[in-house]
């Protein structure tokens, strides 16, 4: 490939990478990507020691250790285009020298793990449950724009998916699986199913607070769907995103969801900072368990 040039691969002056404002050695190979900026110091406050701080707008960054393994944690933000712009950075920094913009002989596999909110559109997810997605069915168009290369397994499923979404308009859905690793022993034990990630959170996510939706009982559509054992468990904003992208750029994604919405019973967590705690507890102790 040849060299990148300086409006598709932007650093910055001090030698990091456009948005996160990292430079390469500050990443550690285990990334937590939680969507809040506050809740990064709720993750590291687990820590033994942090080593680093930076960031820019909205994608802060820390990294340090539990024992001797070596964790960032990142915001991203809300939504799908702000994932496109962490995901393909992350990528960058690791993949990519910065001194010659050629893309790396030895490419590294990065582990990326979300600790994220989400609604349930099951009625048997109660409030407090944490999710393991097995997959993201992205509502969004963000990887109409990239080179999806989808495994027969997930192609299958979308296929069901697809025929039923038929009468809907103007929703082209994606699909792609987590990584089955990071799903096995982060996920282990954990409620699973397909996370729905929508480019919204009020219409695209089925509320209607003052203006009118466009797509009539989405909640109904979206958890009346079934496939073999799989059926579509949670909404929120980043999911498909982050396995698509992972996927694409050979990197292995999980996405842990803390469940703070009942759609089905109209309930919203009162302590939504105690199950968000519960999720980053169990992710930790199972991430020290990783081998490096
Ligand atoms: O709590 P986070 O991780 O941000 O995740 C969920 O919460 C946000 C919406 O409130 C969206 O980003 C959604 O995906
Ligand atoms: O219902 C919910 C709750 C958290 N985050 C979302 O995107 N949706």
């Amino acid at each position: 490939m040849s060299k990148l040039s300086e409006a598709d691969l932007i650093i910055n002056p001090d030698g990091s990478i456009y948005h996160l404002n990292l430079q390469p050695g500050d990443l550690a190979d285990t990334v937590i990507t939680v969507g809040d900026p506050d809740r990064i110091s709720s993750v590291t406050k687990y820590f033994d020691r942090i080593e680093l701080r930076k960031g820019k707008r909205e994608f802060l960054t820390q990294t340090g250790y539990i024992g001797s393994k070596r964790i960032t944690v990142i915001s991203t933000g809300i939504g799908t285009d702000n994932i496109d712009i962490v995901f393909n950075e992350l990528d960058a920094l690791v993949n990519i020298d910065f001194e010659t913009r050629l893309v790396k002989d030895q490419l590294t596999s990065l582990k990326l793990i979300r600790i994220g909110t989400s609604g349930a559109i099951q009625s048997d997810l109660p409030l407090g449950t944490i999710l393991a997605s097995s997959h993201g069915l992205g509502m969004d168009s963000l990887m109409h724009y990239y080179n999806q290369q989808s495994t027969l397994e997930d192609s299958v499923i979308l296929r069901h998916i697809k025929k039923h979404f038929a009468d809907v308009q103007g929703i082209e859905p994606y699909l792609t699986s987590a990584d089955a690793g990071l799903l096995a022993t982060i996920g282990r034990g954990m409620v699973q199913g397909i996370t729905a990630t929508a480019p919204g959170f009020y219409g695209p996510q089925g509320r209607q607070v003052r203006a009118a939706n466009g797509v009539p009982d989405l909640i109904g559509m979206l958890n009346s769907f079934g496939h073999q054992n799989l059926r579509i468990t949670n909404l929120e904003m980043e999911t498909a995103g982050i396995y698509a992208l992972a996927k694409l750029l050979g990197h292995q994604a999980i996405s842990i969801n803390a469940i703070l919405a009942s759609r089905l019973n109209f309930q919203f967590s009162t302590q939504p900072d105690v199950i968000v705690d519960q999720a980053i507890k169990l992710v930790l102790e199972r991430i020290v368990q990783l081998p490096d």
